[in-house]
């Protein structure tokens, strides 16, 4: 196969699962998709990749019927069609398991299935039928769940096999997959990869959007790589590699591992953070943090390791105010919190305490949706003497927040740069941009990040990277929960390892290897032939 500067992939007498042809659509100032020509396979992984707001998701939501291109064409296994919504996307074979699941809660797993698919959803014959039918699919696509269990409480992994099944259920032959594994753990990712090539290998053609080369790597069949809207190249996957895909959508060389030049480091340096004896159940039966102890010094970045789950995201609730524990004293910006004897710290104080946080859950804590983008970039500062005007600062400048917003656009390179724009309309990576700019701002001396590149592109990564080293050597205390380890041992100074709510390890930088960090990780019960074999690795 030879390489096709534009988006298509040499035929091979079967017509294309899907071939879109010239493809434009604009929003306001927006030109999201230019004339985009995709080919694919059928029977074959297509990876889609490309810089944070590319267009990747715009021109899949054009091919599940969601948005309308301005213009252009789409034919399906050769057969020209207009695609008006996504009912007829499914009617015409097309699925679209999008980054946020679209389920209902509060039914169960075998109701979601049906809800909108079968009319007669509440009668209990029909209800025999699709669970029969379903437990066929589960059989013969290996993914399993659990049909009577209410949505709500399954974990994200088992949503995602369900978001999936249902799609496959309503006659998906066309699978559009945006960002899979953004939210999965590693061994959840290697089982969607065993789901995805049974899939391929029963016919089923995938479109793959991600951000991560490695994946693109290790499934495609090809790839092609978006960037400003356009098509910049379509290649088979034997003949890329991810330096060149890399360099494709950022169209610079892009350097993603540790520098050459660690950091020196200082272990008499100023304690900024330190936390003993933290302990939360909230009513669990398991603790969900367990007799946590931890310091952090001006000038570290800590890494916390550990595969999801393991009370990462309540570690990091907790020191940055937003939960409070049952047990444990947190010393912070001259200040002392003690769980038992009062108060603890709040995300008012804080950020009073000069404690920024990233949560892992942008959409959920991190801002508001339907904000325009600029109210974003205030959030929670917004009572900074910065930030109020007027007699005894009684009044919000709304000119000054703009302002700073349009800085920290420019500074970030949030694109597009408007700031009057709704935060829902930008995509992932520059949502994530908006709030990691807001927190670093305000010069904090402790930052608190929960992944901090999740669905970020790779250019987007290494300025991140970069700009979280320039707030460690300026003085601030970093800690880094990330559930990729490539991006700890990038990053990290120190590297702290959490099972099961405890920490179950620590090591330097130097002494970090994969195998070291993946024994920590498993290191529960057989923790000392796990030791024994840590001192081997
Ligand atoms: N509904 C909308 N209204 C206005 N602008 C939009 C809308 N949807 C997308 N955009 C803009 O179109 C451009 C392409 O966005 P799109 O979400 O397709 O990019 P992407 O490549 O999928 O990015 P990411 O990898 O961050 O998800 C971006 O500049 C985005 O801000």
């Amino acid at each position: 196969m030879t390489t096709q500067s534009k988006g298509t992939v040499p035929a091979d007498g079967a017509p294309p699962a899907v071939e879109l042809r010239d493809i434009s659509k604009r929003f306001g100032a927006v030109q999201a998709n230019r004339e985009v020509s995709l080919s694919v396979r059928a029977g074959t992984v297509h990876g889609l990749v490309g810089e944070n707001g590319a267009g990747k998701s715009t021109l899949m939501a054009i091919l599940y019927g969601y948005y309308q291109a301005d213009s252009g064409s789409i034919a399906i296994a050769g057969r020209p069609v207009q695609i008006k919504d996504s009912q007829q996307a499914i009617e015409l074979g097309i699925g679209m398991v999008h980054q946020h699941f679209m389920l209902v809660d509060t039914l169960s797993c075998l109701d979601n299935v049906m809800l909108g698919a079968e009319p007669a959803f509440f009668l209990n014959a029909a209800k025999r039928k699709v669970r029969s039918q379903l437990q066929a699919l589960m059989a013969e696509t290996g993914l399993h769940v659990h049909l009577d269990a209410l949505v709500g409480e399954l974990p994200v992994g088992e949503l995602q096999r369900l978001e999936i099944l249902k799609a496959l259920y309503r006659g998906a032959k066309i699978l559009i997959l945006d960002e899979p594994t953004a939210v999965l753990t590693p061994q959840e990712t290697l089982q969607l990869f065993e789901t995805l090539r049974r899939l391929r290998e029963r016919g089923t053609t995938i479109l793959l959007i991600t951000h991560k080369l490695k994946e693109v790597m290790a499934l495609c069949d090809a790839v092609t790589v978006m960037r400003a809207g356009q098509v910049v190249q379509t290649k088979s996957i034997t003949e890329t590699s991810p330096e060149d895909l890399a360099q494709a959508m950022v169209g610079r060389k892009v350097h993603l591992g540790r520098p050459e030049q660690a950091a020196a480091h200082d272990a008499a340096a100023p304690l900024r953070l330190r936390v003993q004896g933290l302990s939360l159940t909230a009513g669990q039966a398991v603790p969900l943090l367990q007799d946590i102890g931890l310091q952090l010094r001006a000038g570290e970045i800590v890494g916390v390791a550990g595969v999801s789950g393991n009370g990462q995201t309540e570690l990091l609730e907790v020191l940055s105010g937003m939960r409070a524990p049952e047990a444990g004293q947190l010393e912070l910006g001259g200040r002392r919190f003690d769980a038992a004897s009062g108060p603890w710290l709040e995300p008012r104080s804080a950020r009073e305490c000069r404690l920024a946080h990233v949560p892992e859950d942008r959409h959920a804590c991190g801002m508001v949706m339907s904000f325009p983008a600029w109210e974003t970039a205030v959030l929670g500062y917004q009572d900074l003497p910065l930030y109020r005007s007027g007699p005894l600062g009684a009044a919000m400048n709304h000119e000054r927040m703009k302002s700073e917003a349009a800085a920290m656009a420019e500074r970030f390179d949030v694109r597009p740069r408007d700031m009057n724009i709704g935060s829902s309309k930008f995509s992932g990576g520059n949502q994530q941009k908006l709030v990691l700019a807001r927190e670093i701002g305000q010069a904090p001396t402790v930052l608190l990040v929960g992944q901090p590149t999740r669905g970020v592109d790779i250019g987007a990564i290494e300025f991140i990277h970069q700009q979280l080293r320039a707030l460690r050597d300026a003085g601030c205390a970093v800690l880094v929960v990330s559930s990729e380890l490539d991006e700890i041992l990038a990053l990290s100074d120190r590297v702290i390892v959490m099972n099961g709510g405890r920490i179950t390890g620590e090591l330097d930088i130097a002494e970090c290897t994969e195998t070291r960090l993946g024994l920590l990780m498993a290191a529960t019960a057989k923790e000392e032939t796990n030791a024994a074999a840590l001192q081997q690795a």
